[in-house]
């Protein structure tokens, strides 16, 4: 892809958008003529404004011929690597001896890739922009070792053949060369026999700018390494390295970094080998690495039935809080935590606080980080009086904050703020506790496990706050302006930059605090993946750090992961809110964040929800939308109830169940032909009616009543053509028809106002709400901004009648509260500025 960019660049051709780029996998070669129409055309039509516009068309014309032959070259090579890692597949059966090559040519190589990275990261920046594409191949058949190493013995060298696994072996290599960040990050890996060969780790870290030394301090040159059960692989930079149509390179592909042990020099396993040279290592790795007291206690942990005596690195106190500082800086809270107890143990510190208030700040940061807010509160209490300065009082606010929010729930103010946060925010995280209202995990027949109420609850009634974990916007300062693509070559898959960055951090986040494996990798990966083991344990409410010993220890024994099954689980599990505002564009995919939620995750799906979940940043707030008695399973929508049947299905169909909530059964029992019609509808009568109704809404000062009476009487038509698609016994809830009814409504509201209100009641009803004379009796399920809508144009309608119209936006605030709270000051700011004073003099 980076050849192709760099081509479009040469041509005077803008690079192409985040939706652009995920077509580009698309090989049709109408989507590939459209395509390059979409590039070539725009650049050339406003470059030649003062030109000929027949002479302009031409070259236009030329330039998209000559774009659609680089897009058919792009797809070309794609086809070529796809094709390599399939023959390398089969040719699994027949594996080949590994020959040597010289160390010297394969540094020569690496250095190669790392200039053409420098070359590529500079022709990509321009300004303060940088745009560096990136795509990568994936595939089904990834590995990762589920074998501790004590099960597993050596592999040399000269044993090595390719294309395999090696099952219940593990080689020792020590880096060779300084590192090479694609996607994957490669490198020159030398075993002590003298031999050398590329390694190519995957999911190595979320930051896609890395490079140079801060890259390379992450596993410095000397670094010696333990991977487990490698695979050989003849094609190895086909999986997260860069698409090449070159040779296949022989090397080891990791396809998971939990396969990979850094080793220290004077482990048993590193003792009795030697290497041809010597090295030692720049600085500390700090990639999987735990820190060094950590590590000597972890050692002495291992073996409880003789226990060696401690030996204690030789350690100053800063050097200590220099690499818990680095572990912070790199978002590994849980090396930084275990590192923290470990000092305490061996006494660089004591556990009673005498440790000094910037020692106890930096404890508390820790724990800030984990998210143990109590934990980083009783250590803030510990600093004296006089000790407490500015520092002090904000991580104690923070505390506060986090820990009010865990137990209440938001406030107004702080829905507000938050709300406003994403509005300014391209990149917004909030560092609450989370807040858990009256449910428990249950088994679902048929359903798996599900979210159930531990007691009755009242509309609006907040259940669930709750925080990503391993969230990632695409304006992510590490990945932005590095649009990535990944194509899985089995099941056709293609995912972009923050699914993939989703999914290094949630990798990274389970091995440095192995405490949340279980309800990360106890989530489901798709209805033909087995469950993971951890699915069978108890799903987690909550996750607390482990303290102690048990933390130190737990350092050891990081889950093993795979990849595969961690993209299954952000693929059927995570939420990806749209892009905010404040970040490029709207329906980019490219900008659309991915954001697991771990006990949201749980909650099962129903187009007729009972609950309504809403994002906040990373934060997704669900709430009851009726009262629902104790032992209720709440639902909420993985697609929107109100898009038609067919639709809601396709959407679903990954999922692989058969949705069978009240208004799927409605539908259902409406049958196929009229489910056909009304689609039929939707897709071809209504766009037309909705672009004139909104180029007359747009201008309501010059429409004549006639016009608007034409509009609505259109519109009207349409609805009744739905309805008549409805069985005669469905009742109400028909949310096809919201939309219709409503902008019905807004354009008899020129000529015939009772007319106009009958309308707007209706398309409330339609969303499963009843109404009262004035007021809302039972909130919508579906739908709830339509409902809000219509009850906003009831409020309209009635704007000589203070009473009425009070009434109508009081019930339009009442279900938007239920909806997302804050009352009325968060409804205020999330509607239509241009009514913001009328409402703001209303409410
Ligand atoms: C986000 S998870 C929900 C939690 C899941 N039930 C579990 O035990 O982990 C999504 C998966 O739950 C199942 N699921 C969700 N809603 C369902 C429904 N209405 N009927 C049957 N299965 C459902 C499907 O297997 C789906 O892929």
């Amino acid at each position: 892809m980076e050849e192709l960019v760099r081509s479009l660049r040469n041509l005077g051709l803008a690079a192409p958008r985040g939706e652009q780029i995920v077509s580009l996998v698309d090989a049709d070669p109408r989507t590939e003529k459209q395509l390059a129409q979409e590039l070539a055309v725009p650049a050339r039509v406003d470059a030649q404004d003062d030109e000929d516009s027949a002479a302009a068309m031409v070259d236009a014309a030329l330039l998209s011929g000559a774009t659609e032959a680089m897009l058919a070259n792009y797809n070309r090579v794609l086809q070529q690597n796809v094709e390599a890692l399939r023959q390398e597949r089969a040719a699994c059966d027949t594996p080949k001896q590994v020959k040597r090559v010289p160390l010297k040519a394969l540094l020569a190589q690496q250095n190669a890739a790392i200039r053409r990275r420098d070359a590529e990261r500079e022709a990509g920046t321009q300004g303060d922009r940088m745009y560096i594409p990136r795509q990568i191949l994936d595939t089904e058949h990834t590995y990762y070792s589920t074998r501790p190493v004590t099960a597993l013995t050596r592999i040399e060298f000269d044993e090595l053949v390719a294309p395999k696994r090696f099952d219940g072996r593990y080689v020792i290599v020590r880096v060779a060369s300084p590192l090479s960040l694609y996607v994957s990050c490669s490198f020159v890996g030398e075993f002590a026999c003298g031999a050398a060969l590329p390694i190519s780790i995957a999911y190595f870290t979320p930051d896609l700018k890395l490079h140079g030394d801060e890259l390379n301090a992450m596993l410095p040159e000397g670094t010696v390494l333990l991977i487990r059960e490698p695979y050989l692989s003849t094609h190895y930079l086909g999986v997260g390295g860069p698409i090449t149509s070159s040779k296949g390179i022989t090397g080891i592909r990791v396809d998971t970094p939990s396969d990979v042990l850094v080793l220290d020099a004077d482990d048993p396993l590193v003792t009795g080998l030697s290497w041809p040279t010597t090295r030692t290592p720049a600085a500390p790795a700090h990639w999987r690495q735990e820190g060094p007291l950590a590590r000597a206690v972890q050692h002495q942990l291992a073996q409880p039935d003789a226990p060696p005596a401690l030996v204690v690195p030789d350690v100053s106190r800063e050097a200590v809080r220099a690499t818990i500082r680095r572990f912070l800086a790199h978002d590994r809270p849980g090396a930084a935590w275990r590192e923290w107890l470990a000092a305490e143990r061996i006494g660089v510190w004591s556990p009673s606080g005498a440790t000094g208030a910037d020692d106890a700040l930096m404890h508390a940061d820790v724990l800030l980080a984990l998210r143990s807010y109590a934990d980083a509160d009783a250590v803030l209490e510990t600093v004296p009086l006089e000790e407490r300065d500015a520092a002090w009082t904000q991580r104690k606010a923070d505390a506060t904050a986090a820990l009010d929010f865990g137990q209440h729930g938001p406030t107004g103010a702080t829905l507000e703020r938050m709300f406003a946060a994403t509005l300014a925010d391209a990149t917004p995280r909030f560092p609450y506790a989370e807040f858990h209202g009256p449910i428990e995990v249950a088994d679902i027949p048929g359903a798996g496990r599900g979210l159930v109420l531990t007691r009755d609850v009242e509309p609006g009634e907040l259940l669930l706050c709750c925080r990503a974990l391993g969230s990632s916007y695409s304006a992510d300062a590490a990945c932005d302006g590095v649009p990535l693509l990944r194509v899985n070559i089995d099941n056709g898959v293609t995912s972009t930059t923050t699914q993939v960055l989703a999914a290094t951090r949630c990798i990274h986040a389970v091995l440095d605090r192995p405490e949340w494996a279980t309800a990360f990798l106890g989530l489901t990966a798709g209805p033909d993946v087995p469950y993971s083991s951890f699915v069978r344990e108890p799903y987690p409410l909550r996750t607390r750090p482990l303290a102690g010993d048990a933390a130190i220890a737990s350092g050891t024994q990081a889950p093993d992961v795979s990849a595969a099954y961690v993209n299954g689980v952000l693929r059927f599990n995570a939420f990806g809110p749209a892009a905010t505002p404040a970040a490029a564009s709207g329906n980019d995919p490219m900008s659309r964040s991915t954001m697991p939620h771990l006990l949201p995750a749980i909650l099962n799906h129903a187009c007729l929800p009972n609950v309504s979940s809403v994002f906040f940043g990373d934060m997704v707030t669900t709430r009851a939308l009726h009262p629902l008695p104790r032992g209720t399973q709440i639902m909420h929508q993985y697609v929107q109830g109100e898009l038609p049947y067919d639709t809601r299905q396709s959407l679903l169909a990954k999922h692989g169940f058969r949705c069978t909530c009240e208004l799927c059964m409605l539908d259902e029992r409406d049958g196929h032909e009229a489910l056909h019609k009304r689609q039929e509808l939707l897709a071809t009568t209504l766009p037309p009616l909705v672009d004139r109704s909104r180029a007359l809404l747009n201008n309501a000062a010059l429409a004549s009543a006639d016009a608007h009476r034409e509009v609505a009487e259109a519109l009207e038509a349409l609805a009744a053509a739905l309805h008549a698609t409805y069985d005669s016994a469905r009742g109400a809830l028909r949310p096809d028809v919201v939309d219709v009814l409503h902008r019905a409504a807004q354009h008899a509201a020129a000529y015939d106002v009772a007319h106009a209100m009958s309308l707007a009641r209706a398309g409330a009803e339609a969303t499963g709400a009843q109404l009262s004379a004035h007021g809302i009796a039972r909130l919508p399920s579906v739908h709830l901004d339509g409902a809000i809508q219509c009850l906003l144009t009831l409020a309209r309608v009635h704007a000589d009648d203070a009473e009425e119209c009070r009434a109508w936006v009081d019930a339009a605030v009442a279900t938007h509260d239920a909806m997302i709270g804050g009352g009325a000051p968060l409804f205020v700011q999330r509607y239509d500025p241009g009514e913001y004073e009328v409402l703001q003099a209303l409410v």
